[in-house]
């Protein structure tokens, strides 16, 4: 069974290795979808969502929104964000009823990227 949480946040990049419009400072208001894999627990849960939101808020949302996302990542793109999202929770996300599956970024409502690890 895959459980998924949704977060948003609004930060600023530019992409460095680019010639495009992307190269220059800009914004977006970014989509995060954390997918766990696992199994119902005795609670029936695979994992409590106002836990796993308490977790994902402190390890990412609150470094990554409102900031400057190359102070973090040299190349802030979608398909490093996820890496990078992937990366941080893994670890601290795993259980022995369930793991992280999946990440999902959205730039746009019409561009964004899957990163399974
Ligand atoms: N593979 C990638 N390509 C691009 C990325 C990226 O992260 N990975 N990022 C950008 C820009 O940062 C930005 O997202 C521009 O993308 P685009 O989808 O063109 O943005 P729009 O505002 O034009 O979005 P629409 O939804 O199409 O209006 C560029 N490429
Ligand atoms: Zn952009």
């Amino acid at each position: 069974m895959i459980l998924i949480k949704e977060f948003e946040f609004d930060a600023a990049h530019n992409l460095i290795h680019y010639h495009g419009k992307c190269e220059r400072l800009h914004g977006h208001t970014y989509k995060l979808v954390i997918k766990l894999e696992g199994t119902p627990d005795k609670e029936g849960m695979i994992y409590d969502f106002v836990e796993l939101k308490r977790v994902v808020k402190a390890r990412i949302i609150d470094k990554f929104d409102h900031s400057y996302l190359n102070d973090i990542i040299e190349q802030p793109t979608a398909e490093n964000i996820a890496m990078y999202v992937f990366n941080e929770l893994k670890d601290v996300l795993k259980r022995e009823n369930c793991k992280l599956y999946e990440v999902e970024v959205w730039e746009t409502k019409t561009s964004g990227v899957v990163y399974r690890g």
